[in-house]
């Protein structure tokens, strides 16, 4: 039997629906992703941790869950949205249901709402704080419960996300680069991508000293996605800015690219309702290109759109930008002579789910490393 469910955002706007997962109670920033495919590493993205996420496209669940496409050992998504969820999953690789995985792990979700009207809403008014319940039906009563809940701006989370322990990805095939790869939320496809270009990736736990990096002598750094506000990462962008100090090449993704505008001296900023799916297109300044991308962030770089800024490392610049809306996509920091020295983007090269349009940035940190870049 379907047991009734509801969905409060902050402003007091309510939907009622139908339980969808576990039944309880849950608290996030409702925000929505355009991804027609990748529910299931879209779930399991460290990076969506105390994120209520609703999907656009209607129909989530065709295809079930399987055993090899998860980015992480436990789906993070504080809540999940669903419009209509697929009654049967029907799919070669599928071991069980979506329902049963969300279920099996707790996960609090809601389905039969009207998710364009809920998307609307939080593209004009913003992404904003959220609850779902299946016991509080009343929406003043669970908006009194919404309001009592932390912001997303100024939430320092990657001490939730990351690794207790350090653990070492061997590269595929012959060996050629050592790197380290601080966690701040990483997916398991990011150390693959590197493996399979002969790095071995080392992942350090959030909290790794200078020390540590440089015990494991890396050729490369390198630091990831994660969740949270960027402006609260006093760790990663101190120790960042002590590697660069020290010439080390370095590549970020996501939270690494706006770690990276962090030490560089830039500031970052809440966007008002973010790019999360897999149609974003971005320019490559460098070479005209559009790159069709995956993305899942809140926040951005600001940094100056035109010409190049000095930075105590050398000349800097933005090197990609959103064709929707101008955001910044990618920086670069280059030698006097010109070479580059370290970059990072903003979205997701390694994306599992696809596309596979910037998969060259991690070709691109293996010429950094090689000098040639
Ligand atoms: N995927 C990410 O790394 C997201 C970075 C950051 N938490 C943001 O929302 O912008």
């Amino acid at each position: 039997m379907s047991q009734p469910a509801l969905l409060v955002l902050e402003d007091g706007r309510s939907f009622a629906g139908t339980s969808y997962g576990a039944t309880g109670e849950t608290f996030g920033e409702a925000v929505f992703t355009t991804g027609m495919t990748g529910y299931q590493e879209t779930l399991t993205d460290p990076s969506y941790h105390r994120q209520i996420v609703t999907q656009t496209a209607p129909h989530i669940g065709n295809t079930g869950v399987n055993d090899e496409d998860d980015e992480s050992h436990k789906i993070w998504v504080a809540g999940y949205i669903v419009r209509d969820p697929a009654r049967v999953s029907s799919n070669w690789r599928a071991t069980r249901s979506l329902d049963d995985q969300l279920k099996s792990q707790g996960i609090v979700g809601i389905s039969g709402i009207d998710t364009r009207a809920l998307t609307r809403h939080l593209r004009e008014r913003g992404a904003m704080r959220a609850g779902i319940s299946t016991s509080v039906l009343d929406p003043a009563e669970l908006l009194a419960k919404v309001l009592e809940q932390p912001a997303m701006a100024g939430a320092d989370l990657a001490a939730e996300v990351t690794t207790n322990e350090s653990y070492v990805v061997p590269a595929e095939g012959e060996k050629r680069f050592t790197v380290v790869a601080l966690d701040l939320g990483i997916k398991a496809m990011t150390p693959k991508r590197m493996a399979e270009r002969g790095i071995e990736v080392h992942v350090l736990p959030a909290t790794a000293s200078l020390e540590e990096v440089l015990a494991v002598n890396p050729d490369g750094i390198f630091m990831s996605n994660g969740p949270g506000d960027p402006e609260t990462t006093e760790h990663p962008t101190t120790l960042l800015k002590e590697l660069l100090q020290r010439g080390k090449p370095y590549f970020g993704i996501c939270f690494g690219n706006q770690v990276f505008g962090r030490a560089l001296g830039l500031g970052t900023f809440k966007l008002k309702y973010g790019h999360r799916g897999i149609n974003q297109p971005v320019l490559d300044r460098a070479t005209g290109k559009v790159e069709i991308t995956a993305q899942n962030h809140g926040f951005a770089v600001d940094a100056p759109l035109e010409g190049t800024f000095e930075t105590p490392y050398g000349p800097a610049e933005v090197s990609h930008v959103s064709l929707n809306d101008n955001v910044v996509e990618g920086l670069k920091l280059t030698g006097h002579d010109g070479r580059v020295l370290a970059f990072s983007v903003q979205y997701h090269p390694e994306a599992a789910a696809g596309p596979h349009d910037s998969a060259y940035l991690f070709d691109r940190f293996v010429e950094l490393m090689e000098g040639r870049a």
